[in-house]
C-alpha cells in the first residue's frame, strides 16, 4: 500500500525534470495545495500552484517559483504572497517538495524556509506542513538546516520515503559526477532534524 503522499511527490518529480541541469544547484519540484481537515484520502485537495528550479528567470528555487507563480496570478509582489494565500476554516495549506527546503543558499538569496515562514506572518496560518522526499544532500551547505528551521518556526514537516533514488538522480543531473553524488547521498545517514 503506497503512501497517499506518493502521487504528489511524483508530481513534484515530474516538475523537477523540467529544470535545466546545472552543477550549481539541485533540480527540484514543488506543489502548493489546500487540504480539507480530516480528509484521509485527500479527495478534496485543491492545487494552488506549482514550481520547479529555474522555472522563473534568474537563480530561482522550486519553492520560490511556486510562491512567485501564485503571487503573479494574484497580482502581488513575491514578498506579499502570504496575504493572498487562501485562509479557509477547516482547510490547511500544504507544500510538497522533492527536496527539503533550503535553510541557506550559497548565492545568499533568501532561503525557501524563510519564504515559507513568511506566509505565517500577520497572524495568518500560512503554510501548515511541508512534505519532502529527501533531505538536502551536503553538496553545497553541508548539514542541512531546513527542517530544523521549519520546526523553529512552528511549521510541521515530514520526510516521505520511497523515491530517494529517483529524486536524487533528477536533482544531481547537471553535476559532473552525478552518479557518484547520488550514491553518496543515498548513503548519508538519515539525520533527524
Ligand atoms: N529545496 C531546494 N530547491 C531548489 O530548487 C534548489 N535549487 C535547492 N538547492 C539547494 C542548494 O543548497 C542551493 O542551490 C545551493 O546552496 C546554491 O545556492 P543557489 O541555489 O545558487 O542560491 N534546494
Ligand atoms: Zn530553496
Amino acid at each position: 500500500k503506497t503512501s497517499p503522499h506518493m502521487p504528489y511527490l511524483k508530481q513534484c518529480l515530474s516538475l523537477a525534470e523540467k529544470s535545466p541541469p546545472r552543477p550549481t544547484n539541485f533540480r527540484v519540484g514543488a506543489v502548493l495545495l489546500s487540504r480539507k481537515d480530516d480528509d484521509p484520502t485527500f479527495s478534496d485537495d485543491r492545487i494552488l500552484s506549482t514550481g520547479y528550479t529555474m522555472e522563473l528567470a534568474g537563480n530561482t528555487h522550486a519553492e520560490q517559483c511556486c510562491f512567485s507563480n501564485y503571487a503573479a496570478v494574484h497580482k502581488v509582489p513575491d514578498d506579499q504572497v502570504g496575504e493572498v494565500l487562501p485562509v479557509e476554516p477547516g482547510r490547511k495549506l500544504i507544500m510538497y517538495v522533492t527536496m527539503e527546503p533550503c535553510g541557506k543558499r550559497l548565492s545568499g538569496n533568501a532561503p525557501c524556509v524563510q519564504r515559507i515562514t513568511q506566509t505565517t506572518e500577520g497572524g495568518r496560518e500560512g503554510i501548515h506542513k511541508v512534505y519532502f522526499g529527501v533531505k538536502e544532500p551536503g553538496t553545497f551547505v553541508g548539514e542541512s538546516e531546513g527542517c530544523r528551521m521549519l520546526t523553529e518556526s512552528g511549521i510541521e514537516w515530514e520526510h516521505v520515503g520511497g523515491l530517494e533514488r529517483e529524486i536524487l538522480t533528477v536533482a544531481f543531473a547537471g553535476h559532473e559526477n552525478a552518479a557518484e553524488e547520488v550514491r553518496a547521498a543515498l548513503g548519508e545517514k538519515e539525520t533527524n532534524c
